[in-house]
Order: structure tokens, then sequence, then C-alpha cells
């Protein structure tokens, strides 16, 4: 049996200070996918992201439907929506003075009852999410003090800790090192498989997108251009187009690896060249001792 649909846009157009910053957005989502959304700045992934949350602000022009888990998003109340779907956005909004435990235990407001304090289950989901991600050193600390990767990793907890059906993520990896970029994006695949929650990801290195992402859509002002697996979608030409830049795109063990090229060649490959077309010293110049 095929897998449901847990995310599906249909005709999603948005329109901000009167230009057109999502046009016409067709996505279907299955239970269980990895979708990596790639794309130029300022392509709309952002935006579509918001638009799936229900986080566009108030007044924001929307045409389309947008349906998460069943529940039409824009007719949905916030603290319904918020156990669906968790973000994990590019600039968190930290409030002032939260410890990162603090922090990591909002994401279980959406679960704990109106007028209610959190019990034994959300401290317990906290502190598997604490543990998970490495932040218990970090735990005590007010988190506004973090540095860039150790706040992403604080507020990927805060996403984890709501367990939502659906979990969005805003360049979830852009300040982390490489061996942190590996630690967080396994953990998000990890439950993926564990738990079959489903992942859409807006990434700017290409490459990791193509190693967690099954399937990839490519954004460019507004509009899906391409939509399939990594090798589809990360073609040189489509990309280089795109992009406005000059890239090479080899498989590795299958997956395809996204490599800059140098426009200009490095000033030691330039002087070989000199080297080999004019001898170091031209025939019939020797100086003789
Ligand atoms: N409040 C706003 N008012 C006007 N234009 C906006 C607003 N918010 C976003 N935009 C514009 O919408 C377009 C899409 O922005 P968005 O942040 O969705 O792109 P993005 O693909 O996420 O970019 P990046 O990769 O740089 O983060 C951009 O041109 C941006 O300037």
């Amino acid at each position: 049996m095929s897998a449901p649909d847990v995310v599906t846009c249909r005709g999603l157009t948005v329109v901000r200070s009167g230009r057109t910053v999502v046009d016409a957005v067709d996505l279907t989502v299955t239970q269980g996918e990895w979708v990596s959304m790639i794309g130029p700045n300022g392509a709309g992934k952002t935006t579509l992201l918001h638009a799936l949350a229900g986080l566009l602000p108030a007044g924001t022009s929307v045409e389309g439907e947008v349906t998460v888990a069943g529940r039409r998003i824009g007719r949905s109340k916030r603290r319904e929506i918020a156990r669906m779907i968790a973000i994990m956005p590019q600039r968190p909004v930290v409030p002032d003075g939260v410890t990162v435990r603090e922090l990591i235990a909002l994401g279980r407001t959406p679960h704990v009852p109106r007028f209610g304090v959190e019990g034994p289950r959300d401290r317990k989901v906290v502190a598997d999410v604490v543990d998970r991600l490495g932040l218990g050193p970090l735990a005590d600390r007010v988190a506004s003090t973090l540095s860039g990767g150790e706040l992403q990793r604080a507020v990927l907890g805060r996403a984890l800790a709501q367990q939502p059906k659906v979990l969005l993520l805003d360049e979830p990896t852009s300040a982390l090192d490489i061996g942190r970029q590996q630690q967080v994006l396994d953990l998000v695949e990890h439950m993926r498989r564990d738990d079959g929650i489903t992942v859409v990801a807006a990434m700017h290195d290409l490459s990791l997108a193509a190693v967690y992402g099954e399937r990839m859509i490519l954004l460019s002002d507004g509009r899906a251009l391409a939509d399939g697996s990594p090798t589809e979608v990360l073609n040189p030409e489509l990309i280089g187009e795109v992009y406005g830049a000059r890239v090479d795109v080899v498989l590795h063990d299958g997956v395809p690896v996204v490599l800059p090229l140098r426009t200009e060649r490095p000033a030691s490959d330039r002087a070989e060249d000199a080297e080999e077309a004019e001898p170091a010293t031209p025939p019939g110049t020797e100086v003789s001792s």
C-alpha cells in the first residue's frame, strides 16, 4: 500500500509588496518522504515553508489551497497546526532569558492543556531531545548566549520536542560545522525512518540536500522548475542556468555531488603554462661566466 499524502499544495500563490514570490506551486508530499527544496536566494523557499506552516503574516495575499494531514491551513487554529507541523526557522526568535532546556520545552506548548502545566511525559520528551542532540552541557545556558551553531541545534530541539507529523527545516545546517551537519541531519533521518515523520528541508548545500533528500524540488522565481530524484534535478546545465553558476556534477555511490568550477584558473596553473610557453632562459641568450 502506498504512503498517504501528508502535504498538498494546489495552485499556491503568494504575493508580497505587489510581487509574486510563490507562483502557482502544486506539491504533494507523502508520509515519511524527505523532500529537499533548493533554489537561489530569493527563490521563495522560506515563503513556501511559511505558507505550509500557516505562518504568513495576516494580510498576506495568498491564493490556492494548502492541506497538511488532512487539514486546510488557513482554516485551522494555530495550536492545532502546531501539533501537526513544526518549523525550524532560518532566523529564530528566542525569548529573552530562557535557557536551552526551557527553549526546547516550548516545543511542548501545543501538547500541554490550556492553563495546564507540563507533565512527566513532556519532561521526558524534552530530556530525550536534549540527550539526542548532545545539548546536555548547554541545557542550563541562557539561549541568547549560544554560538550560531549551538543555537541552531537548540532550535531544532524545540521543533523535535513538538513531535510533529511534518518537520519543515529552513536552512537547518547553515551555521554548523561538517560533523554537526551530519549529526543533526542523521538525527532527523532517524526520526523520519523510526517515527514516519515527513521532512521538507530548504537547503543551499546542493550535495548535502541530495545525500538526505530522496526527492528534490528546484524553485526559481517562485516557480517549481524541477521535481524529481537528486540525479534528475541536479543536472549541471539546469543548475548553471538557474544559479548563474559554473558547476560539474559527479556521482558518488549513485548520489550526485555538485562541484563549483573556478572561472578564473589558479595563479599557480597560469604560471606553469607561462613556463611551458616561454623557457626561463630563451635559446641563444645563455650568459657565459
Ligand atoms: N515581507 C516581505 N515583503 C516584500 N517582499 C518580501 C517579504 N518577504 C520576502 N519577500 C521577498 O520574497 C522573495 C522570496 O523570499 P524568500 O525569503 O521566500 O526566499 P528564499 O528562497 O528563502 O531566499 P534565501 O535563500 O535568500 O533565504 C524575496 O525576493 C524576498 O525579498
